[in-house]
């Protein structure tokens, strides 16, 4: 076959790049444009150079898309202009068509226009899987070769077309569901034009759970062949005159700027990537085994207590609970940076070291705030000095901790730590804007460059002590590192005098809450119900509901560190999770428990890898692994879960090559509930992509918006009062100096507030909430989202 040339039109951000990645497996390698459909609107495509513009694509896909394909503006874009543009070129110029298939909304758009009504299921069917009726057409087209087979498709719409057969017959179904909804109708999965080289499927064939998608593709541009050839071969013969004046036209918009912007090729950011000023530094590893004997849980709060007192403030990840293995520790120094950007600020301020020195940058937009944050990792570690004052080139230090049977390193070696809120993400990646109103309750930026660092390995009870030496820094390194050694060493020896030495007496300050205002039943019900309204009118698929708890708390000023500390000590115990952190700056403090890992990567290997989860059910004494799997595995959990799946294989397509699933709705325990957990993995980076570019290109977090994530996102802020959901559905974790990262999901966590007004008070918030689908239970969903709220609010009854 030739190379074909493909445009694949994307409405809303929905799925597009699972189809690109399907289209890309074909056996003919095609070159793939993608454009949003708006984009085709005539404000950014000129109506002199569409029809050039359509004869350069062999095919067009009309890709899924929130709405219903009746609003043509808000939901179709430029789509019905395409469209009618390819029927007047052919109509006007003889131009044959291109082929075209459209998948869901443009399968609706299609029937829609020749003639078929569009309406609404009773149900509507999001993340669900049917088995296919293929009709004896289906069976010797685009089912060619599976006529025997029980094809598994998934679907996600809330619309359907109720195919007229008394219509003029141009349309011919190829495959119906098998199942009959509850009016005992057949659905219309998969249709054809008659003469006309127009496919198209209700069902997604790019999802993870569909069957056949590639067989399926090739099949259509196989029958479809000779006419692609014949319409090239009219092109370049009889129409090469006819479209030359608007081919220049059109070269000068595929070049222009205005166009790349509005191709979601194109929105990947590269100028973080860029060293701007190369400097070399080095890093310096001591490590410390400790005895086989030690209660790993308890010996990381009691180092951290010590080394706050011997060595300054500090910031801990912590993996309390399992799967995580790795403990961190940021350890401030009198050169420590910390950044910090509030949305819709047009500064980002940074304070350094103890004396606090303030500084601010100007910045136009968040964008700005990620190339300066870029900009501080600007550096390049040359050397790593490992104990015996070995020196290793960093390439030849990471060949040997890569290699398969080296034992276990860290993946931390110092570098930004912090978090990153919901709304940054929706602001930097989505071009959603926020209420300007609303002023930032905690920073929407908050990250520290940690040059000191200690990494934990919690299996083989081993300390790594790090230090990324800088000018004039070495003494003072060294002496740092002198310190922490005395520090474990003291801690480990019980029999040394100085473990003695007592911290706990200065962290037992007890927390004084005043109040407590939780969400409200009622509130929360109607919430639920205007998001199932906007799943049965087709504008989502599932979105991801939440909620605020707002609690009070009086502080004694100058006292609030060795409180927060000694209540993060508490909410470690009550409810350990593999995420749990605790970030304490002058302005706030962030206490974290989250189980889910957002992102982590490995730019060195060129791969990253998400693990949402969806589907929970509470862990309480008479649920077992058997019960709760049992009613994990239900369809409706298994939906959720498979549509972020599906939601975030088209984020990470945007920047690998290839995207696997390599585990498919496993059930997790945690302390307080059974989750549903799925693990997405990227490799083979798309050129100039690093692991910050996927983290910033994949927020907000899909488990925490819903799918598909623009129009979502969209609905949410309506649904919650354009309140912003601040750090809680944001990301926090860190940037690693040697190419790594690992980020988990805000969730299951406290943070207090920006203080502003009184010193005495202070206020924290917990958010929680869940995915509501079309199968959702109002009262379920409440209880759900109670039991998540729970985990974290239960510390606040000291
Ligand atoms: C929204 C929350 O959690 C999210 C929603 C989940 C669900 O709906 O099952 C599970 C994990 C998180 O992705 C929360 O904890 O507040
Ligand atoms: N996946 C889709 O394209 C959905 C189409 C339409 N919004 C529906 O819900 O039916």
């Amino acid at each position: 076959m030739a190379r074909y040339d493909i445009l694949i039109i994307d409405s809303y951000d929905s799925f597009t790049f699972n189809l690109v990645a399907l289209l890309q497996s074909l056996s003919f390698y095609p070159r793939i444009t993608v454009i949003s459909s708006e984009a085709l609107l005539p404000s950014c495509l000129p109506q002199s150079i569409l029809p050039a513009f359509l004869a350069y694509f062999d095919a067009i896909i009309i890709g899924p898309g929130p709405g219903t394909p009746e609003h043509q503006d808000a939901d179709m874009g430029g789509i019905p202009r395409v469209w009618a543009t390819i029927e007047q070129s052919h109509a006007s110029l003889g131009i044959p068509p291109p082929l075209v298939i459209g998948v869901c909304l443009g399968f609706q758009w299609m029937l829609l226009s020749s003639g078929h009504r569009v309406l609404r299921l009773p149900k509507p069917r999001h993340g669900l899987i049917s088995i296919l009726d293929l009709t004896d057409a289906g069976k010797s087209d685009m089912y060619t070769g599976l006529a025997d087979k029980d094809i598994e498709c998934v679907r996600y719409h809330s619309l359907y077309v109720a195919f007229n057969p008394q219509l003029a017959n141009d349309i011919i179904p190829l495959a119906w569901t098998r199942d009959r909804d509850e009016n005992n109708n057949k659905i219309l999965m998969a249709a054809r034009h008659r003469v006309r080289p127009f496919w198209a499927v209700q069902y997604h064939p790019e999802s993870i759970c569909s069957q056949y998608g590639s067989e399926i593709f090739e099949n259509i541009f196989s029958i479809a062949e000779s006419h692609i050839l014949g319409r090239r071969q009219f092109i370049t013969e009889k129409l090469h005159d006819g479209l030359a004046d608007s081919s220049h036209a059109l070269q000068a918009y595929l070049s222009s700027q205005s166009h790349s912007h509005h191709m979601l090729n194109d929105r990947r950011s590269t100028s973080i990537t860029d060293k701007m000023q190369e400097k070399k530094r080095s890093l310096h590893q001591r490590t410390i085994q400790l005895p086989d004997t030690l209660d790993m849980l308890d010996f990381v709060p009691n180092l951290c207590q010590r080394l706050f007192t011997s060595v300054g403030p500090l910031t801990l990840l912590d993996s309390a609970a399992a799967p995580g293995k790795w403990t961190y520790i940021g350890s401030a120094s009198e050169h420590t940076r910390n950044f910090t950007y509030c949305l819709p600020d047009d500064f980002m301020t940074e304070i350094t070291g103890k004396n606090k020195c303030t500084k601010t940058f100007k910045v136009n937009g968040i964008k700005d705030v990620w190339d300066i944050l870029a900009q501080t990792m600007d550096f390049e570690i040359d050397y790593i000095a490992t104990d015996d004052s070995n020196r290793k080139s960093t390439s030849d230090y990471i060949k040997h901790i890569s290699a398969k049977d080296s034992p276990s390193y860290p993946s931390f070696y110092g570098g930004l730590v912090g978090y990153v809120s919901y709304e940054a993400g929706v602001v930097d990646n989505l071009g959603i804007g926020i209420d300007k109103e609303s002023k930032a309750s905690v920073p929407d930026i908050n990250l520290t460059l940690y040059e000191r660092t200690l990494a934990i390995d919690l299996e083989h009870k081993l300390v790594f002590l790090h230090t990324i030496e800088s000018e004039n820094s070495f003494d003072d390194d060294a002496e740092w590192m002198l310190k922490c050694e005395s520090q474990i060493s003291l801690l480990v020896n019980p029999l040394s005098e100085q473990a003695e030495f007592n911290h706990d007496h200065r962290v037992k300050a007890k927390k004084n809450f005043t109040s407590i205002t939780q969400p409200d039943g009622e509130h929360y019900r109607a919430k639920i119900e205007q998001a199932q309204e906007y799943l049965a009118s087709g504008d989502s698929y599932e979105l991801c509901v939440t909620d605020q708890t707002s609690i009070k708390e009086t502080v004694s000023p100058g006292t609030t560190m060795l409180s927060d500390w000694a209540f993060y000590k508490h909410m470690r115990r009550l409810n350990p999770a593999p995420y749990s952190c605790f970030y304490h700056t002058s302005t706030n403090t962030l206490i974290g428990m989250s189980p889910e890992r957002f992102l982590s990567w490995d730019d060195n290997r060129q791969t990253c890898e998400l693990r949402p989860i969806k589907g929970t059910v509470k862990n309480d004494r008479h649920t077992t692994i058997e019960s709760a799997t049992a009613r994990l595995n239900t369809p409706k959990e298994r939906a959720e879960n498979l549509m972020i799946v599906d939601l975030i294989r088209h984020d990470l397509a945007q920047f690998c090559q290839s995207v696997t699933v390599t585990k498919l709705m496993g059930v997790e325990v945690y302390k307080t509930v059974y989750q549903l957990v799925s693990v997405i993995r990227g490799t083979q980076y798309l050129d100039n992509v690093s692991g910050i570019d996927v983290l910033r290109g994949c927020l907000p977090p899909g488990s925490m918006t819903g799918a598909p994530k623009r129009r979502s996102v969209e609905l949410l802020q309506q649904l919650e009062s354009h309140r912003r959901r601040g750090v809680y559905s944001g990301v926090s974790g860190y940037w690693s100096v040697l190419g790594y990262g690992d980020w988990s999901v805000v969730i299951r966590s406290a943070y207090s507030l920006l203080n502003n007004t009184d010193d005495n008070e202070r206020e924290w918030r917990i958010g929680a909430g869940g995915a509501i689908t079309a199968l959702s239970d109002c009262d379920e969903e409440w209880d759900e989202m109670k039991v998540k709220l729970q985990s974290a609010l239960q510390s606040f009854c000291i």
